[in-house]
């Protein structure tokens, strides 16, 4: 089909068309073609979360981006070939731009840019559900947004308040609405400071209770965890940053009453904007007594999410707190086949596979930390049990350090009812 004839075929097609967007990374020095592209496949499923889709991929072996237009003069007649050929709707790039990156690929493709932060900032402003998780997005999108603001996105951010001007903005328009966004962001900021008074005192009223935070990478099944702790039903799907608000439940295992939270998923890259938004949010994260790690070990690349993880962790000041390691969806992560089976494959198939050898993950993690890791799928609710066991256990070791004589309260508690019987 000829580029004139698609042109006319989606002119037809009055159904909602999805917008189509193509991906651009860089290869650094020490990095494989392979690594990158496997974060192009965590790029492309955010894209999808967005609501785009992800038709082509472009790479470029460099070491550091190009200051005017991030990748070299000659990939960027490459990509702004494909572009109008293809008739392309955005265009993402894998890392943060300059706000002077952003104007100059506008300019030059003629079509929306996003860089990563920006992305994950839309899709948590899609997925927000409280008035505080909506504020915090708010309000770390529009920081981000003011220096990077271009006649494109002075458009569409009138679009999405409802005053599209017609074509792209002038100079003047841009001045007026950065004008509007230091307002907004002030407005914002007041906003949050009153809502997060009232979570501090809701957190007061919680003092003096055990509180467990579920952690990890975004989509590895937390939320599913969480609904089968709790027998909740939280909003668990195969997108990424399904859940923006943390949700706080008390449940009680074996008499001793606990919090347990599920919080937002950590990702390669966090915006540092959401992150000192959403402090309050992971403040869940910060105030918790013990951390449940949950991996997905069927991600080809969980290793690199649990350093992304710990290192989010360090950075949020809960580097150090006890931390039970559940390694998730075992039900459909590539086991270590027997050695007869094995004896059975030849080497290519094997190293094609990437088999996870659950016992070696176990001693070696189990070297690394006194809690011994659990190995589950809160899909179906396997070794469910043991981590119950698990978490009930590491409880009881706060609770008691927290109350060194409830049990014997209790025989007392007991005692009384006997008398009255
Ligand atoms: N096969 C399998 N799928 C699972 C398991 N646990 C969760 N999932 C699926 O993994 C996807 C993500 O699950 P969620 O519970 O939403 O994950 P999350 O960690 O809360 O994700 P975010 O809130 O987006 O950070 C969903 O499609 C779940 O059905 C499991 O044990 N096995
Ligand atoms: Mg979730």
């Amino acid at each position: 089909m000829s580029k004139h004839s698609r042109k006319l075929a989606k002119l037809v097609d009055t159904s909602p068309k999805e917008e189509t967007a193509i991906l651009v990374a860089l290869i650094h020095q020490n990095e494989t073609e392979k690594l990158v592209q496997d974060h192009l496949d965590e790029l492309a499923f955010l894209t999808e979360t967005l609501g785009a889709k992800a038709i082509h991929r472009f790479t470029q072996r460099m070491d550091k981006p190009d200051t005017r237009s991030f990748v070299g003069t000659g990939k960027l007649e490459e990509i702004k070939a494909y572009v109008e050929y293809f008739d392309v709707d955005m265009v993402i790039f894998d890392e943060d731009l300059s706000p002077s990156q952003v104007k100059i690929l506008e300019n030059e493709l003629k079509i929306k840019v996003y860089d990563r932060s920006m992305l994950i900032l839309d899709i948590f402003l899609n997925r927000a559900q409280t008035a505080q998780a909506k504020t915090q997005v708010e309000l770390a999108r529009f920081q981000y947004l003011l220096p990077r603001l271009t006649r494109m996105w002075t458009h569409l951010e009138r679009q999405r308040g409802g005053t599209a001007t017609r074509g792209g903005a002038g100079e003047k328009e841009i001045e007026t609405d950065k004008r509007d966004i230091r307002r907004k962001i002030d407005i914002l900021k007041d906003k949050l400071k009153k809502i997060e008074k009232q979570g501090q005192t809701q957190r007061k009223g919680r003092q003096g209770i055990v509180r467990v935070a579920l952690v990890g990478y975004t989509n590895v099944g937390k939320s599913t965890l969480m609904n089968l702790l709790t027998k909740e039903n939280i909003l668990a799907e195969n997108k990424l940053f399904a859940t923006v608000d943390s949700t706080v439940r008390k449940v009680v295992l074996e008499n001793i009453p606990f919090l347990i939270s599920d919080t937002v998923g950590f990702i390669r890259k966090l915006p540092t904007h959401l992150i000192e938004s959403f402090k309050s949010t992971l403040s869940e994260i910060e105030e918790a007594d013990l951390l449940v790690h949950v991996v997905d070990i069927a991600h080809p690349g969980f290793e690199d999410q649990i350093a992304v993880v710990n290192q989010t962790l360090r950075e949020l000041g809960a580097g150090d707190k006890p931390m039970i390691m559940v390694f998730n969806k075992i039900d459909i992560a590539p086991k270590m086949p027997s050695e007869e089976e094995l004896m059975e494959m030849s080497e290519f198939e094997v190293e094609e596979a990437n088999f996870i050898d659950f016992e070696k993950l176990k001693v070696s993690y189990a070297k690394k930390s006194a809690i011994n890791p659990v190995f589950m799928a809160a899909g179906d609710g396997t070794n469910i049990d043991e981590l119950r066991k698990t978490i009930i256990e590491e409880v009881k070791k706060i609770h008691k350090k927290m109350y060194p004589h409830y049990l014997e309260d209790e025989v007392v508690d007991f005692s009384q009812y006997s008398d009255e019987e």
